[in-house]
């Protein structure tokens, strides 16, 4: 068999097509979303994907306003920032892009986000709501990737789908939103036994470790799906997965490249959140 490829940033440009034409609604009716970034120090690949989010925003027609700080930036004042951003009317979205730097309580700064302008969907409160299936902003890669399914109509109730990875932001919520579409999860991670005996057993295989080509035909169950959230740095400078592609290809049934699978899709729901964040509070007022 030789895997379907789903392209990511296919599916994000025709959503985003969408997206144009609702906010031109919105603005039409005197809402005009609003996202502002916070990005801190000048970490190149944190730039790369803010710069991401600001061409997707200026695509879409939402306002999007970039906050640079410098890298010795105290956390009091990040803090400060964003009690003024929580109060701002004009704000729908806030994101502090991540990681932090080592001075600054990446927890303390999550939790400071209003939870009604969370559009990261990382707030616990966020993370709360998702898990009870209460509505609410769902993380963006999570969300892009049960999108990414959807797309191509692959079942996930009754499926047996195998997180590789338990972060916060990818592992953990991707696992909890598969199981809220009736998937049965398992999670493996850095202590798990016989790694390859268990994603062997995968009809979606989700690789999100940071761990170049950990993942080869060896590890997958020949028609499986393999959704893949690596995104590494090689030597040459160019993005790689998490996943050996062209040996996973010939035997999964869809597999997701990177680049151009699932990083468009976090930037696509990102600006779906935010469009549903000024929506929600223009409800309120
Ligand atoms: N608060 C916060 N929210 C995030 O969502 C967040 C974050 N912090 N910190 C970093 C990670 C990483 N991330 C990516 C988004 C898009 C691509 C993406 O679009 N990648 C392109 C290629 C881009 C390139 O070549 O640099 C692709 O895969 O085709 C990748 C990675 C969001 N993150």
């Amino acid at each position: 068999m030789v895997a379907e490829v789903i392209y990511g940033d296919q599916l994000a440009a025709s959503l985003r097509e969408e997206m144009k034409e609702e906010v031109t609604k919105l603005k039409a009716s005197g809402i005009s979303p609003k996202l502002v970034v916070v990005l801190i120090g000048d970490d190149p690949a944190s730039k790369s994907y803010v710069s991401g989010k600001q061409k997707a925003a200026d695509f879409i027609g939402i306002d999007s306003e970039l906050i640079s700080l410098p890298s010795t930036t105290e956390e009091k004042s990040l803090l400060e920032l964003i009690e003024r951003l929580n109060n701002d009317q004009s704000v729908h979205g806030i994101l502090v892009q991540l990681p932090l730097p080592k001075q600054i309580n990446e927890q303390a700064i999550i939790e400071a986000i209003d939870p009604s302008k969370d559009v990261d969907g990382f707030h616990p409160i966020s993370i709360g709501r998702m898990l009870t299936q209460q509505e609410t902003f769902l993380p963006c890669t999570p969300y892009g990737i049960v999108t990414m399914l959807q797309s191509k109509n692959i079942d996930i109730a009754g499926k047996h789908a195998v997180i590789v990875g338990r972060s916060n932001i990818v592992g953990k919520p991707v696992g909890q939103l598969l199981l809220n579409e009736h998937a049965t999860v398992s999670y493996c991670h850095s202590r798990t036994k016989d790694l390859s005996a268990i994603t062997k057993q995968a009809d979606i295989l989700i690789v999100a470790v940071g761990r170049e080509k950990m993942i080869d035909a060896s590890f997958i169950k020949p028609g499986a799906v393999v959704i893949d959230v690596g995104v590494n740095r090689t030597n040459e400078g160019t993005l790689t997965g998490d996943v050996d592609f062209e040996s996973a290809k010939a035997v999964s049934s869809y597999i997701t490249p990177v680049p151009k699978g699932v990083g468009p899709m976090t930037i696509t729901m990102l600006m779906k959140n935010t469009i549903q964040a000024a929506k929600a509070h223009n409800k309120k007022k």
